[in-house]
């Protein structure tokens, strides 16, 4: 286990909003986290300026919100997208950008705040260029912190750049510790959903399919991060990301299975008292939080009727039904570049299920199995630079890819 990592304590706080529109790019815009801040952002033009807008290989979903928000640029990923983005775009002065490197140069432009919402370890870099840019980050894309975390933070610190926590669970815990002394913080509490498989018994979830995976209870969202809620991988993920993310050891975080992902996430001092943030599950309050902060901005969400949900219940995870949890709490105790290698086989894996190429319970052994594979390459030291940070990934994606194509159903 490495210790706890500095914070950015002198990061300073973003100014209040005084009617001056705030510089917003969101990187990932035509995702689930992207669409809901897209969302926010039309309903106050006079609150955001957009700067940059990013996809993958979206372009008519990233010309749309571009014409619609006026963003300066809008640049996507896949070359072979350009020629459509640029012809939705002609005549409206928005600029057209293709390629991966496109995308990182687009992060990197000046912002007040930058939403990092790419999926996966592809949101490596796009992150890290906004950060250098000296902007605050509101942080969807955890799997940045599982792949590269303590580079990560440092890069935050040496640029003097904030990261505002997105993920529901994160940006209740930060909520629950603002203003309050850190060394009187006890334990802190991930809630989970517990995922569509919550009381499935082993037996039944060696047959579970595709469409099963992708129902979340609670929350609509991207297919990769559905698939983790299912595997509870996602949870595992996020253990990581909390360490990195408040720097407290791995030791004092819990999991916490809730159903009804009312309660995301909670604090408890020293004299026993517990601070929790509740609210309905929907990406747009802590997406909000983050646009707005300091302040608070009014969202179009659902208002918490806690009579009407009369019941909020807790309990234990299970990691023997859900080994991914486990897997990803070693990963953290061993700490290194083990998460690294967690990140990139879970990616290959859950790609593999959406293409009904493993089954559901098959996610889980290729981590593993990837996991003890990259034991002999020595993962006691975690990557210190980009370059091996995305050479440890691409190793780890190469064998995962092995382990793939030896498994069977
Ligand atoms: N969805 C949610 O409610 C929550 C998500 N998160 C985290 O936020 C992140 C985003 O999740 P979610 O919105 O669900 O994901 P989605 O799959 O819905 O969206 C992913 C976005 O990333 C873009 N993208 C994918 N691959 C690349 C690439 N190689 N290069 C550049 N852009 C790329 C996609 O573009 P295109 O559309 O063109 O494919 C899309 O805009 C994840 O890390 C997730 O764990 C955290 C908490 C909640
Ligand atoms: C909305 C959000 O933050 C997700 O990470 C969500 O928490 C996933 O649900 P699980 O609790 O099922 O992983
Ligand atoms: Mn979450």
């Amino acid at each position: 286990m490495t210790g706890p990592v500095p914070r950015p304590a002198e990061a300073p706080d973003l100014p209040a909003w005084t009617g001056v529109p705030r510089r917003v790019s969101v990187l990932g815009s035509t995702g689930s986290v992207g669409c809901s801040t897209i969302d926010l952002l039309k309903r106050m033009p006079e609150r955001f300026r957009v700067v940059a807008l990013t996809a993958n290989t979206n372009a008519a979903l990233l010309a749309e919100q571009a014409l619609a928000l006026g963003a300066e640029i809008a640049a996507i990923a896949d070359p072979s997208a350009l020629d459509e983005l640029a012809t939705r775009l002609a005549g409206s002065g928005i600029e057209a950008a293709a390629g991966s490197t496109a995308v990182i140069e687009a992060a990197r432009r000046p912002t007040d705040i930058t939403v990092a919402a790419i999926v996966g370890a592809a949101g490596l870099e796009p992150s890290l260029a906004a950060l250098e840019s000296g902007a605050t980050l509101a942080l969807a894309n955890k799997e940045c912190l599982v792949c590269a975390g303590t580079l990560f933070m440092r890069t935050a610190d040496a640029h003097g750049s904030r990261i505002l926590p997105v993920d529901s669970e994160h940006n209740a815990i930060f909520q629950a510790l603002e203003g309050h002394n850190r060394d009187q913080v006890a334990e802190i509490v991930l809630t989970a959903s517990g995922g569509p498989f919550r009381t499935r018994s082993r037996e039944e979830l060696s047959r579970v399919t595709r469409a099963e995976a992708l129902k979340h209870p609670n929350w609509s969202m991207g297919a990769k991060i559905t698939i983790d809620s299912s595997t509870m991988m996602n949870k595992g993920l996020e253990l990581i990301e909390a360490h990195h993310l408040f720097g407290f050891p791995a030791e004092r975080f819990s999991v916490l299975v809730h159903p009804q992902s009312v309660v995301h996430g909670l604090v408890r001092y020293t004299d026993g008292s517990v601070l929790a943030q509740l609210g309905s599950p929907d990406m747009r309050t802590p997406i909000a939080h983050c646009l707005a902060f300091p302040e608070r901005m009014p969202v179009p969400v659902r208002a918490l009727d806690l009579a009407a949900i009369g019941q909020l219940t807790f309990e234990p995870p299970d990691r023997e039904r859900f080994p991914c949890l486990r897997l990803a709490e070693a990963a953290l105790g061993q700490g290194g570049g083990a998460t690294n290698v967690l990140n990139a086989a879970n990616e290959i894996a859950v790609s593999a299920f959406l293409q009904d190429r493993i089954s559901w319970a098959r996610i889980a052994a290729v981590v593993e199995a990837t996991l003890e594979r990259c034991e002999v390459m020595g993962l006691s030291e975690g990557p210190a630079s980009l370059a091996a940070a995305l050479d440890l990934d691409r190793t780890a994606r190469h064998i995962a890819i092995e382990v793939v194509g030896h498994s069977y159903g």
